[in-house]
């Protein structure tokens, strides 16, 4: 047998040590700057190609942001089964998900508001306002997305904004848009 051996060691993001300097930095300073709320891309490859965030990174998140600023998380989840995540994910400000991904689009609305979060409802670009509006009166956010899901750093799809625009007459504390909102979009 011989006498040498490889060490490896794990290198798991998920500890504050790791966060801090990118994440929860990076956190603190958009706070700073005025965002009023963090938006947490939550995929698992296989509602979107990519994958991104899991349940442990809001604790992580809050014990390295937390104490500076005020953590209100909106955990965007865009995965398949996203019953599967609200408990894990209570300690969050608020759960958002896609009314494409579940059967049950008003259980999983009770199950969010008994664990403490506020809900949000995301309709991705081939999605019709018709699809979010019966849920409206129950939801704290309605998220039209201006960005196919799965990658930051798109284009923003102009077409999407009669969506958002019927979504401010109808419902005016609600509507947000999310995706490839930069200075060229905003006028
Ligand atoms: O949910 C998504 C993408 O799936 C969005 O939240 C994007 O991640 C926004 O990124 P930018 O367009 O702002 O870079």
């Amino acid at each position: 047998m011989s006498d040498w051996c490889l060490l490896s060691s794990a290198c798991v993001p998920l500890d504050t040590y790791w966060l801090k300097p990118c994440i929860g930095t990076k956190s603190v300073r958009m706070t700073e700057c005025g965002a009023d709320f963090l938006h947490l891309d939550v995929m698992d490859r296989h509602s979107v190609p990519n994958i991104m965030f899991g349940h442990p990174m809001v604790e992580c998140l809050r014990n390295c942001v937390g104490v500076c600023v005020c953590f209100l998380p909106d955990m965007h989840v865009t995965v398949l089964g996203p019953e599967q995540w609200v408990k894990p994910m209570a300690g969050a400000n608020q759960y958002t998900f896609h009314p494409e991904a579940t059967t049950n689009a008003g259980n999983l609305i009770k199950e969010i508001k008994e664990s403490g979060m506020k809900v949000g409802l995301a309709i991705k670009p081939g999605t019709t306002v018709e699809e979010l509006a019966p849920w409206a009166g129950q939801i704290n956010m309605a998220l039209v997305m201006t960005v196919e899901p799965g990658f930051g750093g798109q284009k923003f799809m102009e077409d999407m904004m009669p969506k958002a625009v019927c979504f401010r007459s109808q419902f005016p504390s609600l509507d947000i848009v999310d995706g490839g909102v930069g200075p060229s979009a905003i006028h």
